[in-house]
């Protein structure tokens, strides 16, 4: 099977992570282009960011890692297989506040962006006429620069924007973040739902985290209500026979609030520990 991986910018270095902590081996340096990876059967070909939804898409590589922005795009006939969690912006439009307020409002006018095929496409959608400027890259300086009224572009914190004196407006255009694609067609013997489960295991298992604790035997059922888990938290017998040792997955975000919850209840000896990786 071959893998291709994004060889540079936001995408690269959480996706080479994610791999690694998948069992698949990695580059060692940033001129690697091309590693194999015997044990688990595996090419991995580092690519160029935008490139991956293109060699998907045509085939020659059976799964990528690559933007939900830059798979959309590249108009590349390759699937969305999984959404990874990492890299996650918007895509909107903004420009000088005043220019305008909807997407609507430029009609007649010109949108710089590094995303001309997203933009023409939802552009196309609206029945807006606008005159689509295409830049490799830092196109907030469009505007200041005079070549464009607005632009399109990849929005995370905000702050390119600010810097820049720039607002967005209208509806975000794409919520986006790194996803696995791979070809159109049939996984031929299966071997993309292996990595596609392995990922699955990593992004799960960065979303939960194991929590253990002690709880006195007539308070075991409200406990519970608190740390569902997936299908059942495990119960084990204490020495003590009025108390229950207890096993759940929670999720990572609510660990504190569950802690809390839990010590309030009654319970005791709350412990937490990473997952580093699970299949559900
Ligand atoms: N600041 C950011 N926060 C989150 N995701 C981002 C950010 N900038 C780019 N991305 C995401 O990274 C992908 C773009 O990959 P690309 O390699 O072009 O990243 P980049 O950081 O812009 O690289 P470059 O150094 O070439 O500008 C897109 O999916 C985009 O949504
Ligand atoms: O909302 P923010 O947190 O400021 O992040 C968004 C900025 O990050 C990316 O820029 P990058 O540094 O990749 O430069 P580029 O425009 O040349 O791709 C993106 O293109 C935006 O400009
Ligand atoms: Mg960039």
């Amino acid at each position: 099977m071959r893998i291709a991986v994004p060889n540079k910018g936001s995408l690269s270095e959480p996706a080479v992570a994610m791999l690694r902590e998948a069992g698949y081996r990695v580059r060692r340096d940033s001129k690697e282009l091309v590693v194999a990876d015997p044990d688990n059967g595996v090419e991995f070909f580092y690519l160029r960011p935008r490139d991956v939804a293109v060699y998907v898409g045509k085939g020659q590589v059976d799964a990528g890692i690559t933007g939900r922005d830059l798979l959309l795009d590249s108009a590349s006939p390759a699937v969305e297989a999984l959404a990874l969690g990492f890299a996650r912006s918007t895509f909107r439009f903004a420009g000088r506040p005043g220019t305008a307020q909807t997407a609507g409002d430029l009609d007649g006018r010109r949108v710089a962006t590094s995303y001309p095929g997203l933009v023409r496409s939802c552009l196309a959608q609206a029945g807006i006429d606008a005159e689509v400027v295409r830049l490799d890259g830092a196109v907030e300086t469009a505007i200041t620069l005079g070549v464009a009224d607005a632009i399109a572009d990849v929005v995370e914190t905000g702050t390119t924007l600010r810097n820049q004196g720039l607002e967005v407006f209208g509806e975000p255009i794409l919520r986006s973040e790194a996803v696995l694609i791979r070809r159109p067609g049939r996984d031929e013997g299966g071997a993309v739902e292996v990595l596609r489960r392995r990922l699955t295991g990593v992004v799960t298992a960065r979303h939960y985290v194991m929590l253990d604790y002690d709880c006195p035997a007539e308070l075991v059922e409200r406990a519970a209500e608190l740390t569902p888990g997936l299908e059942s938290p495990t119960l084990s017998p204490l020495h003590d026979e009025t108390w229950f040792a207890v096993r759940a997955m929670v999720p990572r975000t609510r660990t504190n609030a569950i802690m809390d919850q839990l010590y309030e209840l009654g319970a005791r000896a709350i412990l937490v520990t990473e997952i580093t990786a699970c299949r559900i």
